[in-house]
């Protein structure tokens, strides 16, 4: 069974105010199994543990014999990918021998940046590669920019069988993505309709590139699905632990403290905080009103953002997470024979991984002792079958929390103005007036300057 703990002792929120939450946390939960079960714009998610898989482990199969895989995709087609890939596999995954890697090397074109476009096209053989390509919308700028810029390599390199080394995950009905895939007859999955970038990472979306780098993927599967169980039996502030981080966070929210800090003591977990910053930032910020995200990964930050965060202002809500066993750990030694090694006394007979989670300890006490709040998770251990429960646990979170705000947290209209005016400025035909006020906009930048 999934298992995550949550302790907010420290929190510096009164109990009673947490209760308060509890109603309209009932509410907001049963609106989202009943928005799934309509098929409501964005409630998509909530049942992507039960959809079935053998799909994209088939298409995964044809993917498998390439010796390298670029992944094309932004956002939420990107950021799960990632999360997936350093969560779940060898830090220097790449540079491990085929026997011990999975499969294909791996690599994400997740930027309009020429630099990463060429270094990546440096690092592979484009006759040997596969290309997913990942757009629910099927336009967004940067993928499609990357994508033709491929498609041209491709056909310039005169490769046979071009349908076959691409496959194509975006909507089922739309975009110029379907319609090229339908054009060239490559395989394609599915971004559901129902379901928005930042909740698809246990879709087509995140699932296929981790099917073929070996991931577990029923696992991950496995693991949200128990996750969501829970979530939605339990009833109460007492024993869901998201209504209490949901409550938690609105509370220090209403008090100013409109900030928070996700900081988990895993190395492996920095791109899971990218993956979850997109999910509560895009999710939450609107109509004025929002949670801004900040990451850190202990015990890095430690030596890094931890003095603002003990003595800077009383802005932020901290979120520690650790996990309790590691199936990696180092030993050290019972004993020192070097006399000049004294001072390391401390830790003899120990192992690196307690030592990790004694400075999350050490970084609890001193923003406690600061005054600063905070809640410390913990996860038994970072598998796939963890993680597929931590991934649904926050898009639960982040949804209540959404429900909390009375904010809609499956749009994102700010984002799509930004995306307008770029195509805008690129000379889209029909956007000129978008072009204009873009335009004006940048003038009004300019208008005052500083040169050195
Ligand atoms: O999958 P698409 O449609 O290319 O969108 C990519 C990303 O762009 C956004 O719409 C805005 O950045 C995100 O919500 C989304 O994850």
């Amino acid at each position: 069974m999934s298992r995550l703990k949550l302790f907010y002792g420290a929190a510096l929120v009164d109990e009673a105010k947490l209760e308060n939450y509890e109603e309209v946390l009932s509410r907001v939960s049963g609106d989202l199994l009943i928005g799934a079960s309509e098929g409501k714009d964005g409630y998509g998610w909530v049942d992507l543990p039960e959809k079935g898989h053998e799909q994209i482990i088939k298409v995964a199969e044809a993917l498998k014999s390439f010796d390298s895989l670029i992944h094309i995709g932004i956002g939420g087609s990107a950021l799960g990918n990632k999360m997936l890939f350093d969560c779940l596999t060898h830090p220097f995954y790449n540079e491990l021998s085929r026997e011990e890697r999975k499969g294909p090397r791996f690599y994400l074109l997740d930027n309009s940046d020429p630099h990463l476009f060429l270094s990546v096209l440096d690092m592979v053989d484009l006759s040997r590669t596969g290309f997913i390509v990942v757009s629910k919308s099927g336009t967004t700028a940067e993928t499609m920019a990357n994508f033709l810029a491929l498609w041209e390599k491709l056909k310039e390199n005169k490769l046979p069988n071009l349908a076959q080394r691409i496959v194509v995950i975006t909507d089922p009905n739309r975009g110029a993505l379907r319609k090229f895939a339908n054009e060239i007859g490559c395989l394609t999955l599915e971004v559901p309709q129902n379901v928005g970038g930042r909740f698809s990472v246990l879709s087509p979306v995140g699932l296929l590139s981790a099917a073929v780098q070996g991931v577990a993927i029923e696992e991950l599967l496995h693991g949200a699905k128990d996750m969501k169980k829970k979530l939605f039996e339990r009833n109460s502030i007492d024993n869901n632990p998201a209504w209490i981080l949901a409550a938690l966070s609105m509370e220090h929210c209403l008090a100013g403290r409109n900030m928070l800090v996700f900081m988990p003591y895993l190395s492996r977990m920095n791109s899971f905080t990218e993956w979850f910053a997109q999910l509560w930032a895009e999710s939450l910020g609107k109509d004025g009103k929002g949670i801004t995200p900040i990451r850190a990964i202990g015990a890095i930050d430690q030596h890094s953002q931890v003095q603002l965060y003990t003595s800077g202002p009383n802005d932020k809500l901290f979120l520690i997470l650790t996990e309790e066993k590691s199936k990696r750990n180092v030993f050290f030694p019972e004993k020192l024979e070097e006399d000049s090694l004294n001072s390391l006394s401390y830790l003899l007979g120990k192992d690196m991984k307690s030592m990790l989670n004694c400075e999350a300890q050490g970084t609890l006490a001193a923003l406690a002792k600061s005054g600063k709040p905070v809640a410390w998770m913990e996860m038994p251990n970072l598998d796939a079958y963890h993680l597929g429960g931590l991934i649904y646990f926050f898009e639960y979170l982040t949804a209540i929390t959404g429900g909390l705000m009375k904010v809609n947290p499956f749009d994102q209209p700010g984002v799509e103005q930004g995306k307008v005016y770029t195509r805008a400025l690129l000379g889209k035909e029909g956007a000129e007036t978008e072009k204009k006020e873009a335009e004006s906009y940048m003038r009004h930048i300019r208008s005052l300057a500083s040169v050195i």
